[in-house]
């Protein structure tokens, strides 16, 4: 089952930022002042740069020499403008004073830097030396502070104040800050200081004992580090936090911040990696500054795989120096405080595969507490605590709402609860009920059913047969999941969903695979079987299970002629697109064998349901009739299932959320 990110959660991190209210017209009005701020800087600044920057050994022997010179003007001490002669005509102004706008800027056609203006005047005699009075050019000088400077000092400011106002209000980087761009090198770190914020407790994390029992030690460090250190045991400055997403990793290091009563620093990884260079490292810099300043003190670094990745390696082509700039800080900062100063170091990734090796170095972070997905009692424990705040009807059962959601985070089951609440406020009813869970958990599941949806006739029959061919495949297939029941009522993005109480198990076996998969192609087969055409609509189900066969043949070792050899890389340091671990011929033979074993499982699939062909077609008049099947009518039509085991499971669809995730065993 695929994870769902908590979006409806208030607290959950990853809820969509509100668009900010200055909808698409308003980057439009960016666009226009920046275009009229560039024209307007290339038209006033030109005069200053239209002048050609000049040696003085050309001034010499082109200019002066020739007497091509009419008049310099000494501008500021600084430089000297050259007016030659064909301009002089033109140029209204001689009279020393601060020019107007245009006139010296249109005349002058050379310039030079001078050193010094004694130098310049001495140099300027010597080369004018034998010149005959009237051809000797005079001098002016000047001084401008008028508005060329100042404003080509004004413009580029503005331009980039208002190039970043852009950026930060593309990036929504809102943020504590508002974007403010005063505070781009600060770190956006939330404190929440002692007794205010950071009100959770243990009491809040449900489950996770293992995982609690060891994070109490770094509670223990924070409050009680004489004991340690006194016997000159070294307290660890960094723990990492493992484990799938919503599994509570940002919960449990607030409920030690809240635990041991200190203030509590929290950044997410991806906060690093702006687009702005030197931003990521003067971050990290600053939130180290912070909590060294408060100690004893918590940072805790969500998403430190955002940062953390290892060097040089993925990524692509290029390596990503600003990342790899916020790494190396970061390492440095690590090592910069002192064992004992009581800051502590918390981070959370769900890929502690592809951090960089330096990290988990001794020293820095080299505690890992693994957090892992709920059991069922876990889940109940969980389901204990997001029900307390809701009002619930006598009918809601946690243990059968543990038993109903088989492979949930907590971040999903604190979702399930929120959005029972929101169903049963929807019916304006005074208290949630055990139906509005279950239709919570399928909207998180599957989406929200898209009654609306027009579907022609004909393509709703071939949606049908397609999921009755799922669920007759799977009923009479004894390694698949147990069926709950079939609809055609679309969904999120699937128009149809075969729905299944998946065993929790750590281990598939390879006849399990197959029947999984002969279960994934049900569809396609009862369409090619029954209208002896096929469509698009099994895109889904044939990626899913050409990855399975993939995966089967090249990671699990489960292929006849490949035999036990496993090409999958747990260290993610492999970069695949610069060459494969294996040769041409070994590619070549895992095409073949995972395209056979699908074929075969294809093959087994039609054979199933031409021997089924009447369930098959009583099943999806079923469908056509009253678009949901439920579990009680299929064992009417379908006859009894002969069930593997007595399963704890819950629901899966026939959307790309559900099933085995191939990529772990
Ligand atoms: N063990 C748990 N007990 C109670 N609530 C939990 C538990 N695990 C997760 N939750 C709920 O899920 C929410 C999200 O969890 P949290 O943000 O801690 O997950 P995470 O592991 O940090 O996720 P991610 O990997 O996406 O950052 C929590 O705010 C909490 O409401
Ligand atoms: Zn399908």
């Amino acid at each position: 089952m695929k994870q769902q990110s908590n979006t409806n959660t208030p607290k959950g991190k990853k809820a969509p930022k509100p668009n900010p209210p200055s909808g698409g017209l308003g980057y439009y009005w960016v666009y226009l002042l920046l275009f009229i701020f560039l024209m307007a800087f290339t038209f006033f600044s030109n005069p200053i740069s239209g002048a050609k920057e000049i040696s003085w050994t050309f001034l010499q022997d082109s200019l002066l020499t020739q007497q091509k010179v009419s008049k310099i003007t000494v501008v500021n001490r600084e430089f000297a403008e050259i007016f030659t002669k064909n301009q002089a005509v033109k140029d209204p102004s001689s009279t020393g004073q601060a020019p107007s706008w245009f006139s010296s800027v249109e005349s002058a056609k050379y310039r030079i830097t001078i050193g010094s203006v004694e130098n310049f005047e001495s140099k300027l005699q010597t080369a004018q030396a034998d010149f005959s009075p009237e051809d000797k050019i005079d001098i002016q000088y000047q001084n401008r502070t008028s508005w060329i400077s100042l404003l080509s000092w004004i413009f580029p400011i503005a331009l980039l104040i208002l190039f970043w106002f852009f950026i930060l209000k593309r990036m929504g980087s809102g943020g504590p800050m508002g974007g403010s761009m005063l505070n781009i090198g600060k770190s956006t770190a939330k404190l929440v200081e002692k007794g205010t914020k950071s009100t959770v407790t243990f009491n809040d994390v449900a489950g996770l004992k293992e995982a609690k029992a060891e994070v109490m030690e770094v509670v223990d460090f924070l409050k009680h580090p004489e004991t340690y250190t006194e016997l000159g045991a070294k307290i660890p400055k960094g723990v990492m936090l493992v484990g799938p997403p919503g599994t509570g990793k940002t919960l449990i290091a607030k409920a030690v911040a809240g635990e041991a009563q200190v203030p509590f620093f929290s950044m997410s990884g991806s906060e690093f990696v702006e687009m702005f260079v030197g931003v990521g490292a003067s971050r990290v810099r600053d939130l180290f500054k912070r909590a060294k300043e408060k100690t004893p003190s918590i940072i805790f670094i969500d998403e430190i795989d955002a940062v953390g990745r290892s060097r040089g390696k993925g990524g692509g082509f290029q390596s990503n120096d600003e990342r790899e700039n916020t790494l190396n800080q970061l390492l440095t900062e690590l090592d910069g405080f002192g064992p004992n100063t009581g800051v502590i170091v918390l981070a959370a990734t769900n890929r502690p595969d592809v951090l960089d090796k330096a990290l988990l170095r001794p020293g820095r972070f080299d505690r890992h507490i693994y957090l892992e997905l709920p059991t069922k009692e876990e889940r109940m424990e969980i389901f204990k605590v997001h029900l307390r705040p809701l009002k619930l009807a006598k009918d809601v059962d946690v243990v059968s709402l543990a038993e109903l959601s088989p492979g949930f985070s907590g971040a999903d089951i604190a979702n399930i609860c929120n959005e029972a609440a929101l169903i049963a406020a929807r019916k304006k009813k005074k208290t949630v009920h055990y139906h509005d869970f279950l239709e919570a958990r399928d909207r998180i599941v599957g989406g929200m059913e898209r009654k609306s949806k027009i579907i022609s006739p004909k393509e709703k029959e071939t949606v049908a047969y397609h999921e009755a061919g799922h669920a007759v495949v799977s009923w009479y297939l004894k390694h698949v999941d147990s069926l709950v029941k079939v609809s055609i009522i679309p969904r999120g993005k699937s128009l149809g969903s075969t729905w299944y109480l998946p065993e929790e198990r750590q281990i598939v076996t390879k006849a399990q695979f197959i029947d999984q998969m002969c279960a994934s192609l049900g569809g396609r087969a009862a369409e090619e079987i029954v209208f002896d055409e096929i469509s698009s609509g099994a895109l889904d189900d044939l990626e899913k299970v050409t990855k399975q066969a993939y995966a089967m043949v090249s990671y699990y070792g489960l292929d006849k002629k490949i035999g036990p050899m496993s090409f999958y890389d747990s260290s993610g340091q492999n970069n695949q697109l610069l060459g494969k671990p294996y040769s041409e011929a070994m590619a070549e033979l895992i095409d073949n064998e995972a395209q056979a074993l699908i074929q075969t499982a294809y093959e087994k699939t039609k054979t199933l349901l031409l021997r089924h062909r009447n369930e098959l077609e009583n099943l999806a008049q079923l469908l056509l009739k009253q678009e949901v099947v439920e579990k009680d009518d299929l064992e009417k039509l379908l006859g009894k299932r002969i069930e593997n085991k007595t399963k704890d499971n819950s629901t899966h669809d026939d959307s790309p959320l559900s099933l085995l995730n191939t990529h772990k065993p």
